[in-house]
C-alpha cells in the first residue's frame, strides 16, 4: 500500500508513529495517536423519511446539486483515504439508497485496493429493491434503522409510511446471508422505550444485532435530558427479563457495547454516545455529501475537500488539508450538556450550514489547543495554557534568577554612562520625591528615551494579572457562544493570540525590557450578563523588572483578536476595561486594583 507520510504536522503524537516499523499514515493520525481507518461518506442530504429525532418535518435546505460530490469525486476522495490506510467505508446520508447511482458507487469503491469493507446505513425503505445489486457490487455490511415494531408508531416517528418495507428489507438482508444484520433503534423516552424487550426478542430467531442508540441532540430535534434513556437504564430493564444477559467482548473501535441473551441467535448492543462516549478509540472521519471533511460527528469544524479537488490541487495538497484537520480533532466530544447547547446540524445534513464562503477549501483554525471538555456547563469558557518560557537573548542583564554581585556593574551601565541608581533618581525628580513623579525612561543628559537600567535591581518573582473586556452585543455574543462565527473559534484563537502577545511585548512597547517569561496564562471567558468576552492574562517571571506590560499586552491582544474575529458580524464592539488587576514582586511593593 502506498503511504504518503512525509511532512507530518508538527504534532508530537503523530511523529511518534513515523518511527514505527509499519507506520500508519501521519495524515490520518491525530494528536492523541488515534488512527483513522474508517471513513463515513454521506451520499446525499435528502431522505424519503422525516424521523422526528433527525430531521425537521419540512425537511432541510438542500445544497445545490452542483455542489454535491459526483460519483467520480466520491471515489477519488475515498481512494485517497484508502491509500493512506482507510480500510472501511460506510455510505450514509441522508438516505444513501435514494441516490440513483448508489450501486455504481459501491461497485467503484470495491475496486479500491486495500478497502476491505463497504457498509451502508439505511432506513431500509428501498432495500428490497436494491439489495441484490448492492450485494453483487460488493456491499459487505448493512445497518438498517428501525425504531419501533408498531406500524402506526412507525408512521408517527418517521412521519411517513413504510414500516412493512423496512421489515421486508431486514428479512431480505438476513435471507441474502448478511450476518449480522445490524438494526439501529434510537431509544427515546415517551416514544419507544416500552419496546426494548420486543426488540431483544427479535434476536431470538434471527441473526440480528439490534443496537439501542442513546438519543443524541442535533439542531432542531428537540432533544432534552428527559427524553434520553441511558444505557444503564436500558440494561436494567432488559436484565429484569433476562437476568443472564451476557456481556460480549467488543472490538476496540466498536461504537456498541455488545450483549447477548444466551441461546438467542442474534445479539444486542448499546451505542452510548451520550452517557459513556467512546471517543478514546475513535477511528472515524466523515465526508459530507457536499464534500466537507468533518473529523468529529459533534464538531463544527469542516474543511471542503470538494473545492480543493475541483481546483485541481495535487494529492499532496489534499493530504495536507486532511492532515491539518485531523490534527485539530479534539480528544472527545464535549459531554451531554454541552452537546445539547451546541450548534450542530441535523444528523441528516452533517454538512455545512453556516460556514463563511471564504472558509471553504481552507483548513481553518479552530480550537487549537483545547478540547470542549474545558467548557463549563453554562458555556462559561475558560482555557489555560501554560507554555514553556520563551527565553529571548537577554541584553544588559544576567540570566534570570542568578545572583548579582557588586562586580557586575560594568555591563549594567547605560550607554550614557549613568549607573542605574543615578539614572533612576537623576531625572526631573530628586531623591526623596515620590517615585511616581520621576521620568524614569528619559535620559537626563540627552533628553532621549531610554530603557531603564534594571541591572542593579534584585531579582524577584514577578507576577501580574491584567484584564480586558470586549462587549460584543447580542448577535455576536450568541454566535461566539455557539461557535458559529465564520472566521473560526473566536475564544480559542483569542486565547492563543494573548499568549503570543505577551511574548512579543518588548517588540511592541518601545521601552519595555525583554523578559524571560516563566508563565503566560490567558483565559477567555464568556460573560452572558454583559454579553462580553472577558480576557484575563497572568504573566510570571523571575527578574528585575515587572511583567505588567506583558499581562496588559496579552489581554489587549486577545481582546483585539476577539474584535478581529467578530468584525464581520458587527462593528459595534467595544474593547474596554483594559487594566492591571494586580502585580506582585519588585521593590515598589504589591499593587491591587481598586475600583474608583
Ligand atoms: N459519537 C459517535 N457516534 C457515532 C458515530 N458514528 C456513528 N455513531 C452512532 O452510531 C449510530 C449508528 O450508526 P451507524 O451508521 O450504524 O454506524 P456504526 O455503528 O458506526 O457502524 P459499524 O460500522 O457497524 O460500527 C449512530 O446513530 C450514532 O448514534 C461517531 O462517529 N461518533
Ligand atoms: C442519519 S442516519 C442516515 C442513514 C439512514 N438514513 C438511516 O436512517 O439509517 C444514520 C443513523 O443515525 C441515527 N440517528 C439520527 N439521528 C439521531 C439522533 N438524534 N440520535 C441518535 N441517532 C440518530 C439514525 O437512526 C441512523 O441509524
Ligand atoms: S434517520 Fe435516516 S431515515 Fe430518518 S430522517 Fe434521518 S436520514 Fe432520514
Ligand atoms: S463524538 Fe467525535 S471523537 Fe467521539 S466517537 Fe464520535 S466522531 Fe469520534
Amino acid at each position: 500500500m502506498y503511504l504518503l507520510i512525509q511532512k507530518p504536522l508538527l504534532l508530537t503524537g503523530r511523529s511518534r508513529f513515523l518511527e514505527d516499523p509499519l507506520p500508519f499514515s501521519a495524515f490520518l493520525t491525530d494528536h492523541f495517536g488515534r488512527h483513522h481507518n474508517y471513513l463515513r461518506i454521506s451520499l446525499t442530504e435528502k431522505c424519503n423519511l422525516r424521523c422526528q429525532y433527525c430531521m425537521p418535518e419540512e425537511g432541510v435546505k438542500l445544497t445545490p446539486r452542483a455542489q454535491m460530490l459526483t460519483v467520480k469525486e466520491v471515489v477519488t476522495l475515498a481512494g485517497l483515504f484508502v491509500k493512506q490506510g482507510v480500510d472501511k467505508v460506510r455510505l450514509t446520508g441522508g438516505e444513501p439508497l435514494i441516490r440513483p447511482d448508489v450501486v455504481d458507487i459501491v461497485a467503484q469503491l470495491r475496486k479500491l485496493e486495500g478497502l476491505k469493507t463497504i457498509g451502508v446505513t439505511t432506513n431500509g425503505i428501498n432495500l428490497v429493491r436494491l439489495l441484490p445489486s448492492l450485494k453483487e457490487a460488493g456491499l459487505n455490511l448493512l445497518n438498517i434503522s428501525l425504531d419501533t415494531l408498531v406500524p402506526a408508531r412507525f408512521e408517527f416517528i418517521v412521519r411517513r409510511r413504510g414500516f412493512h418495507k423496512v421489515m421486508e428489507g431486514i428479512n431480505k438482508a438476513v435471507e441474502m446471508g448478511y450476518n449480522p444484520v445490524k438494526v439501529n433503534c434510537v431509544v427515546m423516552r415517551g416514544m419507544n422505550e416500552d419496546e426494548l424487550l420486543d426488540f431483544v426478542s427479535l434476536t431470538e430467531e434471527k441473526p440480528l444485532d439490534v443496537r439501542f442508540i442513546e438519543y443524541m441532540p442535533f439542531d432542531g430535534n428537540r432533544w432534552n435530558f428527559k427524553k434520553l434513556v441511558s444505557y444503564q437504564e436500558m440494561l436494567d430493564t432488559i436484565r429484569q427479563k433476562w437476568p443472564d444477559l451476557q456481556k460480549l467482548p467488543s472490538g476496540t473501535t466498536d461504537t456498541a457495547k455488545a450483549y447477548k441473551v444466551p441461546n438467542f441467535q442474534g445479539q444486542i448492543g448499546f451505542i452510548t454516545s451520550m452517557s459513556d462516549h467512546f471517543c478514546g478509540s475513535c477511528n472515524r472521519l466523515r465526508i459530507t455529501a457536499d464534500g466537507n471533511l468533518k473529523v468529529c460527528l459533534f464538531g463544527n469544524a469542516e474543511v471542503s475537500l470538494r473545492d480543493t479537488l475541483r481546483s485541481g490541487a495535487s494529492e499532496e495538497a489534499l493530504l495536507e488539508i486532511i492532515g491539518a484537520a485531523v490534527g485539530r480533532k479534539k480528544k472527545q466530544h464535549s459531554g451531554m450538556l454541552n452537546l445539547s447547547l451546541m450548534k450542530n446540524r441535523p444528523m441528516i445534513l452533517i454538512v455545512l450550514m453556516d460556514q463563511h464562503p471564504a472558509q471553504r477549501g481552507r483548513a481553518f483554525q479552530t480550537d487549537v489547543f483545547t478540547s470542549r471538555e474545558d467548557r463549563l456547563p453554562t458555556f462559561y469558557y475558560c482555557r489555560a495554557f501554560v507554555g514553556p518560557a520563551l527565553a529571548p537573548a537577554r541584553t544588559h542583564c544576567t540570566a534570570a534568577g542568578s545572583p548579582i554581585g557588586s562586580g557586575q556593574r560594568a555591563w549594567d551601565r547605560d550607554p550614557t554612562g549613568w549607573p542605574a541608581e543615578q539614572m533612576v533618581r537623576g531625572g526631573e525628580g530628586s531623591a526623596g520625591e515620590d517615585p511616581g513623579d520621576r521620568l524614569t525612561h528619559v535620559d537626563p543628559a540627552t533628553g532621549q528615551a531610554v530603557m531603564v537600567d534594571v541591572g542593579e535591581k534584585p531579582v524577584s518573582r514577578r507576577r501580574a494579572v491584567a484584564r480586558a473586556v470586549v462587549r460584543l452585543g447580542e448577535r455576536a455574543f450568541s454566535l461566539v457562544q455557539q461557535e458559529r462565527v465564520s472566521k473560526g473559534d473566536v475564544l480559542a484563537v483569542a486565547q492563543v493570540a494573548g499568549i503570543m502577545g505577551a511574548k512579543l511585548t518588548d517588540q511592541l512597547i518601545p521601552l519595555c525590557h525583554q523578559v524571560a517569561l516563566d508563565l503566560v496564562r490567558v483565559s477567555v471567558q464568556l460573560d452572558p450578563a454583559r454579553l462580553a468576552v472577558v480576557v484575563t492574562a497572568v504573566c510570571q517571571a523571575q527578574g528585575r523588572t515587572g511583567v505588567e506590560m506583558e499581562a496588559l499586552v496579552a489581554a489587549s491582544t486577545a481582546a483585539l483578536t476577539v474584535y478581529d474575529m467578530c468584525k464581520s458580524v458587527t462593528h459595534n464592539i467595544v474593547v474596554e476595561e483594559v487594566r492591571l488587576l494586580s502585580k506582585t514582586g519588585g521593590q515598589r511593593g504589591d499593587f491591587q486594583y481598586e475600583a474608583a
